[in-house]
């Protein structure tokens, strides 16, 4: 499906309300064809509000969205499609059960022309090849991994016809190369003429991979469409969030003869389907230490931090926490000990959404019965609440509220509030900052190391290599279920990315 390209896009005066709580005040900015236009803001700005106006998911209250010249009315997603407006989520909205191109034709249901199962195909192989993507159309989703995931959403969102594309964090789960080759096939859609806006936490991507920026503060457009070639890194950080200090690699706490906390020895685990995900893993992580694991993703990193947490059954090997052997420990026993969780996909594996915040944070306390035994005051648990969501800066939370209207960054900074906890001896923390601000991410990074300096651990899982780099005392690589070596906290983004590749 192609659409004649637009002109130019201008969202004007947009409001939007919930109850009480003014999400957006007057915000808007415009996209050129041609453009990748950077949408900025600390956790909680509106800027999912504002391009959820743009896709129809809510009606503004105030303001209009003018194409070309003409004031358009999107009150529902069909009107957005229908305008060649398109968008990929965080979490991908794509059948696992399904190949690529039958999740197009499910996305095409008013589309006659898309509905056999080989235009599909060669819609969405075309779309790709002009990216310069590759892309399997027949593959089945729940057989891909993440970059490959990105790679058939955002097909399938421009074979529906789309000539404006809103990305959400589009990087935030792949690994430097990955991410390389995706904002490379993003200048090339600006370079068909297709308008991007790029929402992104990453502000090296926005200065070397955008025109301009917006930038939104407590739903206000602070700045808008300024011309990215004039601006640095610390001068965004700035228009965003006041004074605001790059990460820096942290001094270690690492204890000379820092006592063994986590051992791992021999550890085999299998995925679902039978096939091997974690293969004779051997992890060491002493107090004091925050040991990285890097690798590309889909590598079998998820299944490790299970098999470790107890999620997983492990085929084989031993597991031993302080001393301990934890290998036939249950979850709740392990959580008992101090092995905490942030898993990388907080909506499908740390929150209850329907809940409120208040239940979530409590979740694991009321479980080992903290909260105690045979009645849990509601009003202990609000105050702790509102407490937690004070201390960690959680913006738009109420105790009452519920999880689900939590904006990205701040759902999970409700779970590291939570994991974090003052038992929490040993932490895996997988892709602990995704989603947050510069400032949200300094935070955890502090509070990960306040971990270790209380003699604590943490074992950090993550694609993002500037992430490890920043707080490794130590580097494990891992490829194909194995650890493929370790290299010193100090190793370069070289030395690390050719071991992630298979080099030695
Ligand atoms: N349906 C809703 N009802 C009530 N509040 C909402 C609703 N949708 C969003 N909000 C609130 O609006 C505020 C802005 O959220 P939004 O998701 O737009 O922020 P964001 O800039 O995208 O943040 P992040 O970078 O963390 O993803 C948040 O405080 C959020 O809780």
């Amino acid at each position: 499906m192609s659409q004649a390209d637009f002109q130019t896009l201008h969202l004007r005066g947009l409001c939007k309300r919930f109850g009480e709580r003014t999400v957006l005040d007057n915000a808007g900015f415009e996209l050129n064809s041609g453009e990748v236009h950077a949408l900025l803001g600390e956790n909680g700005a509106g800027k999912s509000t504002l391009m959820n106006l743009l896709t129809g998911v809510y009606v503004p209250d105030q303001g209009e969205i003018v194409l070309d010249g003409q004031p358009c009315s999107i009150r529902k997603p069909a009107d957005a499609t229908a305008h060649g407006i398109g968008m990929v989520h965080q979490h991908y909205r794509l059948v696992e059960r399904f190949s690529v191109a039958e999740n197009l034709i499910l996305a095409a249901d008013r589309v006659p022309e898309l509905q056999r199962l080989s235009v599909a195909a060669k819609t969405l192989q075309t779309t790709a090849e002009q990216l310069g993507l590759t892309l399997d159309p027949y593959a089945r989703v729940a057989d891909l991994s993440v970059a490959e995931r990105q790679r058939a959403e955002i097909c399938k969102v421009l074979a529906l016809g789309a000539r404006i594309l809103i990305l959400d964090e589009p990087t935030a789960v792949l690994t430097d190369a990955e991410s390389a080759s995706l904002l490379a096939a993003i200048q090339r859609m600006a370079n068909t003429g297709k308008g991007v806006i790029l929402i992104t936490h990453k502000l090296r991507e926005v200065v070397g991979h955008s025109d301009r920026v917006t930038i939104l503060r407590q739903g206000k457009t602070v700045a808008s469409n300024l011309s990215t070639g004039s601006l640095t890194q610390a001068q965004i950080a700035h228009l965003m969030m006041g004074d605001v200090a790059a990460p820096q690699r942290q001094p270690s706490n690492l204890q000379p003869h820092g006592a063994d906390l986590l051992v791992a020895v021999g550890l085999n685990a299998s995925r679902n389907d039978g096939s091997t995900a974690v293969s004779d893993v051997a992890i060491r992580l002493r107090r004091g230490e925050i040991v990285g694991v890097a690798g590309v993703g889909g590598h079998g990193q998820a299944q490790l931090c299970e098999a470790l947490m107890g999620l997983l059954p492990v085929d084989s090997g031993s597991l031993q926490l302080d001393g301990f052997s934890i290998s036939n420990s249950s979850v709740s026993q392990r959580r008992g000990y101090g092995l905490r969780y942030i898993p990388a996909d907080r909506a499908a594996n740390a929150l209850a959404l329907e809940l409120p915040v208040s239940d979530n944070l409590a979740l694991t306390q009321v479980a080992s019965g903290r909260k105690g035994r045979l009645w849990i005051s509601p009003k202990g648990l609000s105050q702790d609440a509102q407490k937690a969501i004070t201390e960690h800066r959680i913006t738009g939370a109420s105790p009452q509220g519920v999880t689900r209207l939590l904006s990205g960054g701040n759902a999970q900074k409700l779970v590291l509030a939570r994991e974090l906890d003052q038992d929490c001896v040993v932490a895996i923390a997988h892709s602990p900052t995704r989603g947050l601000d510069v400032k949200s991410c300094g935070t955890v990074h502090a509070a990960l190391r306040e971990l270790t300096s209380r003699g604590g651990a943490v074992l950090l899982i993550s694609e993002d290599l500037e992430e490890i780099m920043t707080l490794s005392d130590r580097i494990l690589v891992m490829n194909a279920g194995r650890i493929t070596g370790e290299l010193p906290g100090t190793a370069s983004a070289n030395e690390i990315g050719a071991l992630m590749i298979g080099g030695h």
